[in-house]
């Protein structure tokens, strides 16, 4: 099944199951081609309810995992501890089979509040190979997408294309406590850039964001900002 949009690329897969299969075969193929041409390769995954099989299924692809840089595309301001960390998903998911041997490296820092283990998370990233090879985002349903919330006081910076930052703090009250998120310009240039949604609510929300002009929904403005049709993994 296929919706073609000049923006983006609409693959919708018959069960969850087979997208996640296609979804780790094509950011596989992306990270060794990554490995082959620089030696390493960058990945940035999504958080929340959503990637969980997909993380599964790419953590048993065989390459070369020691050269691979795993880091969140968002993460909330909690400890790994939390049943709401991002970085935990990523641990207990992505991080096993072959991919155990990935590094990774966190946003959340412990410190003062968000925008003190932004600057830390920021510093920490400066040294990484950029830009992402990978980038693979969720969406919300109210839209948002990364942690740009729509009612985020700061969401013109967060959706800012030129902004110089890799790593934002995010003050929302949409997103049940603060956050840190990658910023917009450092997702846009990713070599695969994949929105990972599921349900037909989700689908609903992302159609109305894609049409709606007037409120644009923090998805639309990355879709909009990308210089690359952004590849949309769908299924019911
Ligand atoms: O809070 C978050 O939400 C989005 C969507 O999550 P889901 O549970 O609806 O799949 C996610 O992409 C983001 O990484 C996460 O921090």
């Amino acid at each position: 099944m296929s919706l073609a949009a000049n923006d983006f690329d609409w693959t919708g897969f018959p069960t969850r199951e087979a997208l996640a299969d296609a979804l780790a075969d094509a950011v596989a193929q992306k990270l060794a081609t990554s490995i082959e041409r620089r030696g390493t390769a960058l990945l940035a995954v999504s958080g929340g309810t959503t990637p969980g099989r997909f993380f599964e299924a790419l953590s048993t692809r065989g390459i070369a995992w020691d050269r691979v840089t795993v880091t969140l595309v968002d993460e909330r301001f909690v400890p790994p501890s939390s049943p709401r960390s991002n970085a935990a998903l990523v641990a207990d998911k992505l991080l096993r089979n072959a991919a155990a041997a990935a590094r990774f490296m966190p946003l959340y820092h412990p410190a003062e509040n968000a925008a003190a283990a932004a600057a830390m998370a920021e510093q920490d990233l400066a040294a990484l190979k950029w830009p992402l090879d990978a980038a693979i985002l969720g969406m919300g349903a109210d839209g948002h997408t990364a942690s740009f919330f729509p009612d985020a006081d700061t969401l013109s910076t967060l959706l800012d294309p030129a902004s110089a930052r890799r790593v934002l703090p995010v003050d929302a009250p949409g997103a049940g406590e603060p956050r840190l998120t990658l910023s917009t310009p450092r997702l846009i240039e990713a070599g695969f850039l994949a929105l990972h949604i599921e349900g037909a609510e989700k689908r609903a929300v992302f159609e109305a964001a894609m049409k709606d002009d007037e409120d644009r929904k923090p998805i639309r403005a990355v879709i909009d900002a990308s210089p690359r049709p952004v590849k949309v993994f769908w299924a019911p």
